[in-house]
């Protein structure tokens, strides 16, 4: 999809056949309104036969099945392309969201892809469903109806019209405002949306540090403005509505007093008039609507744009089907990485990591480091330079064949609400139950699995059941074992964990690390000290590059780093044998 009008043309472009459906309901509408005035005018002439009741009742008769035949079909019709169209529009958004980059998901909250996939989706639907096919009916009767007046009586036929100009106008003027209105209610339904989400699940932080009156309000405040801003919507549209009645209605005033001025000097019969007026009713009504339904409009087009905020982000041109990478020396050159317009983040980048070698990136908490590894991942594209593996351009091979490469143990883990079984095999989909269990027991994960209620079929959310953090990081590197990847990324994966769970944790990433590329992002220098290099970076830029011994010979800010962190350790020694 290219743009936007398509996407839109791809939408409404499902609702035709209901539209037919309309258009025929319209003419059997018609049809017996006109057949009574025909009737009436015979019975004023004294010419009124048994046949002409006959055969014009069965007329009205069939028009009324016929009428009620279309409105099932178009209501049908309608619904059916609506939810076709909602399921389709899901999927293809669901498609997308795949397809993007790690870092639109770092940009974007949950709480407004949530908003989108679930009630910006169903407003297209009720458009499709409700909202189109009001809007036809209501635009195809007064077409019809100007067209039977024309026939019938010009004069009669423009000043029934004589509104619409006003009306037009009204519409226009209010058009932005009724926008701009509409907008900011639907920013406050994501504000509130997203202000719940983000209460509801991080309800424990909150409670922790005692911020709950702070962002119970903040939830209110949000709710509160949905309502007011609901309210001034529906003030807004009230007014030029009002409007929009009061000139409509001056057309079938029209249509009357002209109408019997014309049958004063006798240039009208009068079951022409009473049609007239019939019809001019019946047109005032269905124009009105046509207006007033500009709402259904906004709310849609306000729908497509958030839908088009996802579905319009190009996807990673990476191909979608590469050759199988080879496992190599990491070369990264020139690189430089910026995430916006803000500024590079990283800068010069020049680094190698040989095959099987264990490096640790250091430095300040912002200087770059996962943003260093999260580009050797393939989740971000580097502004400028390259990244290769084993030779080969990292950016020719595709999302899939790139992740097989790499593994991240991170200090955040996340367990599906499937059994430990198959938490695990997630790492390897077609692994039998031996190489699961094999995996657990070098994840020092096993035992702890084998007292659960129901062994590897114990679900991850069974009530009742809860996972340590340590618990969850080692299930994860029992995942990362079946995988097998050839290159580790580890992300200080012990910080968050007691001692116990540190060493059961350590002993795992060291099977797991075995004769592997390892990168390692540390904070604790101490456990660095046997790396093959350790990559000294500070501010988007690497200071240097050695061996421990050395840098703490010749660099002075890993010198200075060094002694931070001892007398930090110092510190938390004295701290504990106070
Ligand atoms: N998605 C993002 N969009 C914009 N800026 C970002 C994004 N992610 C990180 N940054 C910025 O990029 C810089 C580097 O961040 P990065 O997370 O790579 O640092 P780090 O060295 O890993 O930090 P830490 O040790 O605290 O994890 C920081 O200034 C950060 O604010």
């Amino acid at each position: 999809m290219t743009n936007k009008s398509e996407l839109v043309r791809q939408v409404t472009g499902k609702n035709r056949l209901s539209n037919i459906m309309l258009c025929c309901k319209t003419v059997f509408d018609l049809i017996p309104q006109v057949l009574l005035i025909h009737m009436i005018g015979l019975y004023f002439a004294a010419s009124l036969t048994r046949e002409h009741i006959f055969f014009e009742c069965g007329a009205m008769l069939i028009c009324f099945i016929g009428k009620a035949i279309c409105s099932y079909f178009a209501t049908w019709t309608a619904h059916k392309a609506a939810y076709t169209c909602l399921t389709d529009l899901r999927l293809q958004i669901i498609q997308h969201l795949k397809k993007l980059s790690l870092g639109f998901f770092q940009e974007r909250k949950a709480g407004d892809l949530t908003n989108i996939v679930q009630h910006d989706v169903e407003q297209v639907e009720g458009y499709l469903a409700h909202g189109l096919p009001e809007i036809m009916s209501a635009t195809i009767l007064p077409a019809a109806v100007f067209l039977i007046m024309l026939w019938m009586d010009w004069r009669l036929a423009l000043v029934m019209i004589v509104g619409i100009p006003l009306m037009w106008i009204t519409k226009k003027i209010s058009a932005p405002l009724w926008t701009k209105n509409f907008k900011i209610y639907a920013d406050s339904v994501t504000k509130m949306q997203e202000n719940v989400m983000e209460y509801v699940s991080n309800i424990s932080v909150i409670k922790a540090f005692g911020k709950e009156e702070n962002k119970t309000e903040k939830t209110i405040r949000s709710a509160k403005d949905y309502d007011y801003w609901v309210k001034k919507s529906m003030a807004g549209i009230s007014v030029p509505m009002g409007l929009i009645i009061l000139f409509m209605e001056s057309g079938v005033v029209l249509v009357m007093i002209l109408g019997t001025y014309l049958l004063s000097v006798g240039q009208i019969e009068l079951p022409r008039l009473i049609l007239a007026i019939v019809l001019g009713g019946l047109f005032t009504s269905s124009i009105t609507k046509v207006a007033t339904f500009q709402h259904y409009e906004i709310v849609f087009k306000q729908a497509m744009e958030g839908i088009w905020s996802i579905l319009g982000v190009s996807v990673s041109k990476r191909p979608e089907q590469s050759k199988e990478p080879v496992n190599g020396e990491i070369a990264i050159s020139d690189l430089s990485f910026a995430y916006n317009s803000d500024g590079k983040v990283l800068e010069d980048i020049n680094l190698r990591f040989p095959k099987g070698s264990k490096t640790a990136l250091v430095g300040a908490s912002g200087c770059g480091k996962s943003t260093l590894a999260n580009l050797l991942m393939g989740f971000w594209e580097p502004t400028d330079g390259h990244i290769t593996i084993a030779g080969e351009d990292a950016a020719a091979f595709s999302e899939k064949q790139l992740n097989r490469l790499f593994s991240i143990v991170q200090q955040e883990v996340f367990l599906f609400n499937l059994s430990m079984e198959e938490n695990i095999r997630i790492g390897k989909p077609d692994a039998g139950m031996e190489e699961i269990m094999d995996a657990a027991k070098k994840a020092r994960i096993h035992d702890f699995i084998m007292l659960l209620p129901n062994g590897y079929q114990t679900m991850a959310g069974e009530a009742g059941i809860k996972f340590s953090g340590g618990e969850k990081q080692r299930i994860s590197i029992a995942r990362m074992i079946l995988k097998d990847a050839p290159i580790i990324i580890l992300d200080e994966a012990t910080a968050a964990v007691d001692t116990e769970n540190e060493a059961y944790i350590q002993a795992a990433i060291d099977d797991l690390s075995r004769d592997k590329t390892v990168i390692m992002i540390a904070h604790h220098l101490n456990t660095i000290r046997d790396a093959d290099q350790i990559v000294v970076m500070d501010s988007g830029r690497i200071v240097d590059t050695g061996r421990h011994n050395e840098l703490l010979d010749r660099c002075a800010l890993y010198r200075k780093m060094v002694e931070n962190q001892n007398k930090v350790d110092n510190w938390k020694i004295k701290e504990v044998s106070l």
